[in-house]
C-alpha cells in the first residue's frame, strides 16, 4: 500500500494543475476583494495640490513678527476653489480646511489663535492674529503623502476598502483585477436528506454542501449546489459532464472516496484521469482531484471527503490555496499559514494520531489569544458539526506526536483573519 501523502506535497500536487484565471478590468466601486491583477503607480500626486489642514487665515509667515498682529483680509478660498487668489505682504485669506493655498501665503492660521469667531461668519475687513504658528504650519504639500509614479498598490493583494480608497485618490476609476472563481458544490451519498427534512432510517441531514456554500459566499464567491437526482454513477457521471461546460471553474464534491462499496465519486472520476491519495492529516484523510472537461474550458474539481469536520478542514487546507492560486495570489503565500498563523498552547493534554497531523478545532481564550480549548472535549473528530460554530481556529499538531502536552505551543491557523 501507498505510504500516505504529506500535506505539503498533496498541496503542491494540486497547485501544479491549478491555472491562474483571465483578468478583467472592473469599475473600482466592484472591484472590493478581488486580487489586484498589477502594480499600480500614482497617476495624481496625494494630495493633488498643496491645501490648508484648518479653517483660518493664510498668511505669508514673514509677517508674523509680533502679536497681537493686524492683517488685511484680501479675500477668501473654500474647499473646490481654484486657489488663483494672491496673499501679499501685510495680507490674509481667509481659508478653508482642503482649499488650495493661495500664491504668496505659506502658513495658515487656524481661526482659534485671531480675534474672529469659528463657524458661519462675514468675511471680515482686518484680523488679529493673537499667537504665533510655526513656519508653514497648517500646510499640506503637494504629494507629501505619494507623488506621480510613487508606487500605490501591488499585484496578488486583495483590494481592501483602504486599497480602493488609496486608488481612487491616485487617479483610477476601474481597476484590472483577477477573475473570481465560480464554484459548484455537490453533496453526493444517498444517505443525505435536505435541511429540514424529517429522517428515515440510516438518513442525515446534507450539511456539507450547506457548510461549503457558506464559507464560499461569505468571502464573496460566486457558488451554486448541484445535486443528482440519484447516487448511481450514470447520474453523478451526467452531472459532471454538465460542470465544466455550464462555466465553473471549480467544483467541490463531498463523501464517496474512501474505501466503501458505494464510493460514488471515486467510482466515476478514476476512470477520468483523477488522482486519489490518503493524505497525512487527521480528519481529511481520503483526498482526490482531477479536470472536468468542458466544450471549451476545464474544470479543476476537488473530491472530499464526506464527513463534515473532514470538510471544513480540507476546505481551509485545500481549497482556499486553490482559489486563492487561480487569482493570482503568489504561491508561497498560500502554501504557509502568514499572517493567519499564530502559536498556542492547550490548557490540558490530549491524544494525537501518529503519523497524520491533527488539525483541531478551537476557540481562543478570551483574555489570553495564546491559549485555546478544544471545542468539543472528542477534539478533531471528522463528525463533529455540531460544536463547528465554535470554532475560531485550526490547531495544527505534527505528525511526529502522539500526544499533545499542556502548556506546550503549537501553530494555529486563525480563522477569524482573512484567507489571503
Ligand atoms: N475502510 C475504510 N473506511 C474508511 C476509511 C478508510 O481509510 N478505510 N477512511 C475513513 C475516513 S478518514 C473518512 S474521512 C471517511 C471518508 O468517507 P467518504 O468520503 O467516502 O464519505 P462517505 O462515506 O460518503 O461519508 C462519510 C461520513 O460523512 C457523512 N456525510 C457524507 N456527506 C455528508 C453531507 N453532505 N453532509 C453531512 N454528512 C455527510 C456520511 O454520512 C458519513 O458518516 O471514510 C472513512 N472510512
Ligand atoms: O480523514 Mo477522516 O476525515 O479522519 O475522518
Amino acid at each position: 500500500m501507498m505510504a500516505p501523502l504529506k500535506v505539503e506535497d498533496y498541496l503542491s500536487e494540486l497547485l501544479s494543475v491549478t491555472p491562474v484565471l483571465p483578468t478583467q478590468v472592473l469599475p473600482l466601486a466592484e472591484a472590493l476583494g478581488r486580487v489586484c491583477a498589477r502594480d499600480y503607480q500614482a497617476r495624481f500626486p496625494v494630495p493633488p495640490f498643496t491645501n490648508s489642514a484648518m479653517d483660518g487665515f493664510a498668511v505669508r509667515f514673514e509677517d508674523l513678527t509680533s502679536f497681537p498682529l493686524t492683517l488685511q483680509v484680501a479675500g477668501e478660498v473654500a474647499a473646490g476653489a481654484s486657489g488663483d487668489l494672491e496673499c501679499g505682504p501685510g495680507q490674509a485669506i481667509r481659508i478653508m480646511t482642503g482649499a488650495p493655498l493661495p500664491k504668496g501665503a505659506d502658513t495658515v492660521v487656524p481661526v482659534e489663535l485671531t480675534d474672529q469667531p469659528a463657524g458661519a461668519a462675514p468675511l471680515p475687513q482686518q484680523v488679529v492674529i493673537n499667537e504665533p504658528v510655526k513656519p508653514q504650519a497648517n500646510v499640506r504639500r503637494q504629494g507629501e503623502n505619494v507623488q506621480v509614479g510613487g508606487p500605490v498598490f501591488p499585484a496578488g493583494q486583495v483590494l481592501s476598502a483602504t486599497a480602493l480608497s488609496a486608488l481612487a485618490s491616485v487617479g483610477f476609476g476601474e481597476l484590472e483585477v483577477f477573475a473570481r472563481p465560480r464554484v459548484a458544490v455537490i453533496s453526493t451519498g444517498d444517505e443525505l436528506v435536505a435541511a429540514g427534512e424529517p429522517l428515515g432510517p440510516g438518513q442525515i441531514p446534507d450539511s456539507n454542501s450547506v457548510l461549503l456554500r457558506g464559507l464560499l459566499q461569505a468571502a464573496g464567491y460566486e457558488v451554486e449546489v448541484l445535486r443528482t437526482s440519484s447516487d448511481t454513477p450514470d447520474d453523478f457521471a451526467q452531472l459532471l459532464a454538465s460542470v465544466a461546460d455550464d462555466g465553473f471553474d471549480v467544483a467541490i464534491t463531498t463523501g464517496g472516496v474512501s474505501a466503501g462499496a458505494y464510493d460514488v465519486v471515486k467510482a466515476v472520476t478514476a476512470q477520468q484521469g483523477f488522482s486519489f491519495h490518503k493524505v497525512a492529516m487527521q480528519p481529511g484523510k481520503p483526498q482526490g482531484f482531477g479536470q472536468l472537461s468542458g466544450r471549451d474550458r476545464k474544470c479543476l474539481m476537488l473530491a472530499l471527503p464526506g464527513n463534515p469536520v473532514s470538510v471544513f478542514v480540507s476546505f481551509h487546507t485545500f481549497v482556499v490555496p486553490i482559489l486563492g492560486a487561480m487569482q493570482g495570489i503568489p504561491v508561497e503565500r498560500l502554501t504557509s499559514l502568514g499572517a493567519r498563523g499564530r502559536s498556542a498552547t492547550f490548557p490540558e493534554s490530549f491524544k494525537s494520531p501518529a503519523g497524520r497531523r491533527q488539525f483541531v478545532p478551537v476557540r481562543f481564550d478570551n483574555a489570553d489569544a495564546s491559549v485555546v480549548e478544544r471545542t468539543h472535549t472528542l477534539g478533531s473528530g471528522s463528525h463533529l458539526v455540531a460544536s463547528l460554530p465554535l470554532a475560531e481556529g485550526l490547531a495544527i499538531i505534527p505528525e511526529e506526536w502522539k500526544q499533545v502536552e499542556a502548556g506546550v505551543s503549537v501553530p494555529v491557523l486563525d480563522l477569524r483573519l482573512p484567507w489571503f
